[in-house]
């Protein structure tokens, strides 16, 4: 494997003021953001929003207008070969050899960065796919490809990852594994940079979000600071058949009241005297409280609409 000197500190990723155009359309409008090594950093936003041109600026695979980014403390710009084996990059659109098996496929990648057999079997394992070695990548199942994308992301032990929509596609139990192999390699020091639509994961595992709205960073914090700091909303779930819309109307503190399958959501600033309010009219058998998640503060932010 080339063996790149590891810069033992400095960030990992630093954007100052970048542009990215396409005719009118703003993919990047101003991006200034540092992700810390060993951090794990998540992007979230909207379709169309600069995700995907934000991470493609950085891997080396678009060149920004204007600005400047810093990659392991190099341009990424033009492709620099003693950057590459340095980062592990899954795309939505990964490349496959699909003739050959899942096995052979990792091997390939490895030989390209000089990873040797022992990491094909070793991350054949931590992505589930041991026993799937031997399929032809062709006769994979999209679920499964995602799992060998990501793989190859990963073979060659790089310190910077780039990890985009990587669950998409994946059953609840390998989305929950690709959690805990994540957590592993953020254990291991490594830094990842993941973009996803999935707000629970961003919130079950990133230090910090960057929310995209139409080329800029709109917030970013650490996912518990964004939920205090936006929204203090709090649902309360009330069985329907206890209590009606109009009467949630009426009660005192409720901005907003909706109906939900079986349920009323009743949403207010201050629980506690609307709480004793449904209490009166209903009792608090089968009441649900919800505080904001990510979700509502994302929902928020990206003017996408209450629930
Ligand atoms: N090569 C291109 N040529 C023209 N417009 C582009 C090109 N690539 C992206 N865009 C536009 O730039 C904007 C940002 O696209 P981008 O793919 O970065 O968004 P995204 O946040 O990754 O979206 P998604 O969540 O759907 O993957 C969109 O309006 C998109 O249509």
């Amino acid at each position: 494997m080339t063996s790149t000197p590891r810069a033992p500190d400095g960030p990992a990723v630093v954007l100052d003021g970048v542009h990215k155009h396409y005719g009118d359309t703003r993919a990047a409008d101003g991006v200034s953001l540092t992700v810390a090594r060993g951090e794990f950093f998540g992007l979230l936003g909207p379709n169309g929003a600069g995700k995907t041109t934000l991470v493609e600026m950085m891997e080396g695979l678009r060149r920004a207008d204007s600005g400047t980014i810093s990659v392991l403390g190099h341009s990424p710009w033009p492709r620099d070969v003693k950057l590459l084996p340095r980062l592990g990059v899954q795309t939505q659109a990964s490349p496959f050899f699909v003739r050959l098996t899942a096995r052979e496929h990792l091997r390939t990648v490895a030989a390209l960065y000089g990873a040797d057999r022992a990491a094909v079997a070793r991350t054949l394992e931590m992505v589930g796919l041991t026993e799937h070695g031997d399929v032809r990548v062709d006769d994979l199942s999209g679920g499964q490809r995602q799992r060998l994308a990501i793989a190859a992301a990963l073979v060659h032990e790089p310190e910077l990852i780039f990890l985009d929509e990587p669950t998409a596609a994946l059953d609840p139990q390998a989305r929950r594994a690709l959690w805990q192999v994540l957590r592993d390699l953020k254990g291991a020091g490594r830094t990842i940079v993941y973009t996803t639509h999935h707000l629970d994961e961003a919130e079950a595992l990133c230090d910090r979000v960057g929310i995209v709205v139409r080329g800029r960073i709109t917030a970013l914090d650490t996912p518990n600071r964004l939920i205090a700091a936006g929204s203090t909303t709090t649902r309360l779930l009330v069985p329907a058949d206890r209590l009606t819309l109009a009467e949630a109307e009426g009660i005192e503190g409720v901005r907003r009241a909706t109906e939900d399958g079986d349920m009323v959501v009743l949403e207010t600033l201050d629980s506690g005297p609307v709480l004793a309010a449904v209490d009166k009219i209903a009792g608090l058998r089968g009441v649900q409280t919800r505080t904001a998640s990510l979700e509502d503060v994302y929902l928020e932010l990206t003017g996408s609409g209450a629930p």
